[in-house]
């Protein structure tokens, strides 16, 4: 019995309270992170309403200077022809001025005035360049009347503001803003009679506003911007940002797909998760929204998004998941102990059964059993009790009617004598007793005379009892190691062993014939019998059973013949 019950029993017990617990640690874990997600795809998703709207009042406040700049008298005097304004032409002043705005402002890569005439001639500009504020001298000033954003400007009225394309600056001597994504913001100077003369620029960088908007985020935050066609304008990977002005388009509805909705107007806000395999072994949880940005709802607007790495969303979760392992062991090696205990305590009355039944096979000998316990392990010890005590009941039955049945084939049912069977074995071995110790002995053939008269004249019944008094007469006549055995009808035998002379044997003979002659009182009556017994001696009358045997009868023939009641010794 390599595994027995108790423990196919237990293992089947841990077995299944690890599969119940392992089936509710994934369920918990499986909520808890698809929770965590949900909850880092709504943070994330207000996160990136907060950042639009404060890139939005940003990009108002830029407007709001633009204005503020192009009211100033001495902008509409730097743009008047000096023969009408002479006098309020201060060319350093307003310089000061844009610088104070400009170190209010890091986001401002660059403040200008540009005249409406000679080609739109920059009047006054300060750059920013390497942290340091460079008023840019008259030998510097260019014409810039054939970029969009001063002939669109000049077509502007009064308060209206002009907002350009998120680009990279081209523009020869930007200084600091050269090469980097820029935004235009610009507005109309005009005179009093609100003829346009000029336009106020103030070029913002855009990475530097970002920068500050998202200096509140967690640093895991990464930012996403795209044009309205979906080009990144900025992304994380800064290679990935203006693709178009290095002659690829890069699109931001082909890294996030759900973003397209946006593109196309159809939704406003779209969340997303980009597993690892997608996103080369960093998984993201990303949310974009579409901002409205410039005068066309149609076209001007640009897609914001913030991402951040999914790890950081499910690191709660693997610490959950890892909890839940951990419950998930403690949980299970108490199972285990429990399940060994619940197997014991079945398997330990059933084991105590075994080695009884064992015992009980072995050694026949009745081991009670304890049922004291009211189940089915206490029904079964009690059955196996009364199993055990209702074997040994039958096997005592067995065994005496095997022994009567022993008796019975070697016994005479009428007197209990010794029959044929049981005699011949007897006389068997009384012959090679004798042979081997050299001894005598002597075989007499006893019959009854005229019996057959008893049972006309009284009936059979009171034969049948005068031939057990016969046979117990006979027994009182012997040793108690001499056998008397009854034939058959009325006809005995008797062994006598040990004899020493002849004499002896008839002696003994004389003295049954005697006891037989005696009167038998029987069933009210009294009886009288004789009997003929022939006397045969071992060795002289024969040296084996058979020959012996037949001296005994030709001996009680004799004496038969010779008138009966009376005693014939072999050969005399
Ligand atoms: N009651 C009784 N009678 C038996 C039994 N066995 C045999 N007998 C009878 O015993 C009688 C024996 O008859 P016999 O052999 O002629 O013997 P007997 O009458 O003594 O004649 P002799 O031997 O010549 O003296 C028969 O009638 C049998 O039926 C028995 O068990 N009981």
């Amino acid at each position: 019995m390599r595994y027995g019950i108790g423990f196919k029993l237990g293992l089947l017990l841990a077995s299944f309270s690890l599969v119940a617990m392992g089936i509710v640690g994934y369920y918990s874990y499986a909520s808890g992170r698809a929770t965590l997600l949900a909850a880092a795809q709504r943070d994330l998703l207000t996160a990136t309403h907060v950042l639009g709207r404060n890139f939005q009042a940003s990009i108002d406040a830029v407007a709001r200077d633009t204005l503020l700049l192009a009211s100033l008298p001495a902008s509409s005097a730097m743009v008047t022809s000096p023969e009408s304004m002479p006098a309020g032409r201060d060319p350093k002043g307003l310089s000061d001025t844009f610088a104070a705005m400009m170190a209010a402002h890091p986001e401002y890569f660059q403040i200008r005035l540009i005249g409406a005439d000679q080609h739109g001639l920059e009047l006054v500009r300060l750059d920013r360049d390497d942290g340091k504020l460079v008023p840019v001298q008259a030998d510097n000033l260019q014409e810039k009347a054939h970029y969009p954003y001063v002939f669109n400007t000049l077509q502007l009225g009064r308060g209206q503001v002009y907002l350009s394309d998120i680009t990279i600056n081209h523009e020869e001597g930007a200084h600091s803003g050269l090469h980097k994504p820029t935004v235009r913001v610009a507005s109309p100077v005009l005179d009093d009679s609100g003829k346009v003369l000029g336009l106020i620029v103030i070029n913002v960088d855009l990475n530097g506003l970002f920068d500050r908007l998202k200096s509140d985020l967690p640093s895991a935050y990464q930012l996403y911007l795209s044009n309205h066609w979906g080009d990144f304008l900025i992304h994380p990977n800064p290679a990935e940002a203006f693709g178009f002005d290095q002659g690829r388009r890069i699109f931001i509805q082909e890294s996030f797909e759900p973003v397209a909705a946006l593109i196309n107007g159809t939704s406003a806000s779209v969340v997303t998760n980009i597993d690892a395999v997608q996103q080369a072994g960093n998984g993201l949880v990303a949310a974009f929204i579409r901002m409205p940005f410039g005068g066309s709802v149609q076209t001007d607007f640009v897609i914001l998004g913030l991402s951040q790495p999914l790890e950081n969303v499910v690191r709660e979760t693997s610490k959950l998941g890892w909890n839940t392992v951990q419950i998930i062991l403690v949980l299970g090696v108490l199972a285990i102990l429990l399940a060994a205990l619940v197997s014991r305590a079945v398997i330990g009355p059933l084991r105590k059964m075994v080695d009884a039944m064992s015992a009980f096979s072995k050694e026949h000998v009745v081991n009670e059993l304890s049922a004291a316990r009211k189940d089915e392990i206490g029904l079964l010890a009690s059955s196996l009790n009364d199993m055990q005590n209702i074997i040994v009941a039958n096997m005592r039955d067995l065994k005496e009617s095997r022994q009567a049945l022993e008796h019975l084939a070697q016994h005479d049912s009428l007197t209990g004598l010794p029959n044929r069977a049981l005699f011949d074995d007897r006389l068997r071995q009384a012959v090679s007793q004798a042979r081997r110790d050299k001894t005598r002995m002597a075989l007499l053939f006893v019959d009854l005379d005229a019996f057959k008269d008893i049972n006309d004249t009284c009936g059979h019944h009171v034969g049948d009892l005068l031939l057990n008094a016969a046979a117990k007469r006979m027994q009182a006549c012997v040793r108690h190691a001499d056998t008397v055995g009854r034939m058959g009808g009325d006809e005995f035998v008797v062994l006598l062993t040990h004899v020493e002379e002849d004499q002896d044997a008839v002696l003994v003979a004389e003295k049954i014939c005697k006891a037989l002659s005696q009167p038998f009182d029987l069933d009210g009556r009294s009886l009288l019998i004789g009997s003929s017994i022939g006397v045969a001696l071992y060795p002289e009358h024969g040296s084996d059973e058979l020959t012996l045997s037949r001296s005994a009868d030709a001996a009680m023939y004799l004496a038969k013949e010779s008138g009966g009641n009376c005693v014939s010794l072999f050969g005399s």
